[in-house]
């Protein structure tokens, strides 16, 4: 079997679809929702993230702004602007791109930000209520995972999960969603990760796989088992000399081999990577909803 795609960019489409009669709506009440990207330093690939999230907000009509620090930013002089944003009306989510230069406590910042903006659902309060089935947002890359299976008509309810990787921004939230209870959810969860003993007999149980480890064509296809759906959250820049630029992205999963064992998989790119844009801009939509009373 070959597997039917899961592309990010037609799953993204409907999504944006429905965010901009929402943004309209916002509007016809005197509304712009605002969304704040903070990037300190020029690593090139957030530099390019950064990008692509100041453009899709100008399309959907959004307030944007761009916070560009230097490499060299002191850890208050990047709180002073926390706090700024945090007490600006314009401004409903924002978020401060990550990684951080290593001079500077990621952890810190990110109890700073003002959990009713916090639309990456990274700060602890909104870490919790995620957790607790009480949402008040999800986090980005997982939520568009969410999306991706709920609208291609994956049956999720009583299925085998299984998570490969434990980060706090992907493995862990991912798992947390789909255990809970309710629709897109009500799955039975397993998470493996580095340190699992015997990690290939548990994916080859997964129904619905999803690798989010940070490691090159970590998956292969005999870690799968027939017709389940593969999810691959990886994006690993890899030399490539035939590339324009010398390098190519790839994921997490060996794609070549297991789209012909899985029933649907998700390519890179162009699969998860455009959802995580997607979901922030849903999240910044909520955010601005959430202030107006809606
Ligand atoms: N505070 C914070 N929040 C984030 O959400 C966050 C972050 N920090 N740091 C970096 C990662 C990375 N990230 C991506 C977003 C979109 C694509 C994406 O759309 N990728 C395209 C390809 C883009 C390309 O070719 O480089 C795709 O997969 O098709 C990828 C990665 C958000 N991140």
């Amino acid at each position: 079997m070959t597997a039917k795609l899961i592309l990010g960019k037609d799953v993204s489409e409907q999504i944006y679809g429905e965010l901009r009669q929402r943004i309209e709506s916002l509007r016809s009440k005197g509304i712009v929702p605002g969304l704040a990207v903070v990037l300190v330093g020029e690593d090139p690939a957030s530099q390019v993230y950064v990008r692509m999230k100041g453009r899709k907000c100008e399309e959907l009509g959004m307030h944007s702004v761009t916070i560009v620090m230097p490499e060299s930013t002191t850890q208050d002089a990047l709180l002073a602007k926390v706090a700024e944003l945090n007490a600006d009306p314009s401004i409903h989510g924002f978020l401060i791109q990550l990684p951080l230069p290593a001079h500077i406590d990621e952890k810190a910042v990110i109890n700073a930000v003002d959990p009713s903006k916090d639309v990456d659902c990274f700060h602890p309060y909104n870490v919790g209520k995620m957790l607790i089935g009480e949402p008040e947002f999800l986090p980005a890359t997982p939520a568009g995972v969410q999306q991706m299976l709920v609208r291609s008509g994956v049956d999720i309810r009583g299925k085998h999960v299984v998570v490969v990787g434990r980060s706090n921004i992907v493995g862990k939230p991912m798992a947390a969603m789909m255990m809970q209870k309710g629709p897109g959810a009500d799955s039975t969860v397993t998470v493996v990760h580095s340190r699992t003993e015997g990690l290939a007999d548990i994916t080859r149980q997964a129904d619905i796989l999803i690798v989010a480890i940070g490691k090159a064509g970590f998956v292969t296809a005999d870690m799968v088992k027939d017709g389940a759906v593969v999810v691959d959250v990886g994006t690993n820049r890899v030399a490539d000399p035939s590339a324009k630029n010398g390098s190519r992205l790839v994921g997490d999963v060996d794609f070549e081999t297991v789209k012909e064992k899985a029933s649907m998989i998700t390519p890179v790119p162009g699969g998860v990577g455009p959802m995580t844009i997607c979901m922030l801009m849903a999240n910044a939509v909520s955010a601005a909803e959430r202030r107006a009373g809606i």
